[in-house]
């Protein structure tokens, strides 16, 4: 089981200082959605060229031009690229033949996917590489929280699972319960006082249960 640090803020500087108190404990590095719309994909090298043996995910959250959008985040040094699963077959299709093209990875975000169980069997078989059970920062908002869903799919599929959306300190065992592949943590990390401590704390469960 990998922990991957969810990078939501605007700025190339926070992002850089965040990565840099945490990468001890961290498996993955998210470059957020928010931060690659403001940062742009200089940022994707940047990073890339700090943490060299870490993975990179840049959390395009694609919904048209697949293969256009992830080639250039796979150029840039991406080790993994997110696509929504509401977006047509095609667009996964793009995306996955460009992981495949480059040697990297797929991530399928199911967030607002109506029918998530034939979603995530159509993805698998196009050859995705993960599918993401994912409460998005309005859905958290509105009282939701991904560990249903996680449940169901973990029993009704094969493809390895990411699970995202306000995983915390409280709620990481019935999470880990469920043995997805990659827990993503985000604002319990990067809005921590001490984002190195609670990093570390998050790290240590995910090892035990590993
Ligand atoms: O993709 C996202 C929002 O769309 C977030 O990165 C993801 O939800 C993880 O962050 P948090 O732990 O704060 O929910």
């Amino acid at each position: 089981m990998k922990l991957q640090l969810a990078i939501d803020v605007l700025t190339s500087e926070e992002a850089l200082v965040l990565a840099k108190k945490t990468s001890k404990y961290i498996d993955i590095i998210e470059i957020g959605t928010p931060l690659i719309k403001h940062e742009g994909v200089r940022l994707i090298s940047l990073m890339k060229a700090l943490h060299p043996k870490k993975e990179l995910l840049v959390d395009l959250k694609t919904m048209d031009v697949g293969e256009y959008e992830a080639d250039f985040c796979f150029e840039a040094g991406a080790d993994i690229v997110t696509v929504l699963g509401v977006a047509d077959i095609k667009t996964i299709e793009g995306a996955i033949v460009s992981a495949k093209k480059h040697g990297k990875k797929v991530v399928v975000d199911m967030i607002n996917v109506a029918d998530k169980i034939t979603r995530a069997k159509e993805v698998a078989e196009l050859g995705a590489d993960y599918v993401g059970i994912h409460s998005g920062i309005d859905q958290q908002n509105a009282g939701q929280s991904p560990l249903a869903d996680l449940k169901k799919l973990s029993k009704a599929v094969d493809i390895p699972l990411v699970v995202a959306g306000g995983i915390n300190l409280d709620t990481l065992d019935e999470i880990i319960a469920c043995k997805p592949e990659v827990v993503v943590v985000g604002g319990a990390i990067t809005g921590a006082k001490n984002p190195k401590k609670i990093a570390k704390k998050i790290s240590k469960k995910i090892r035990k249960a590993s």
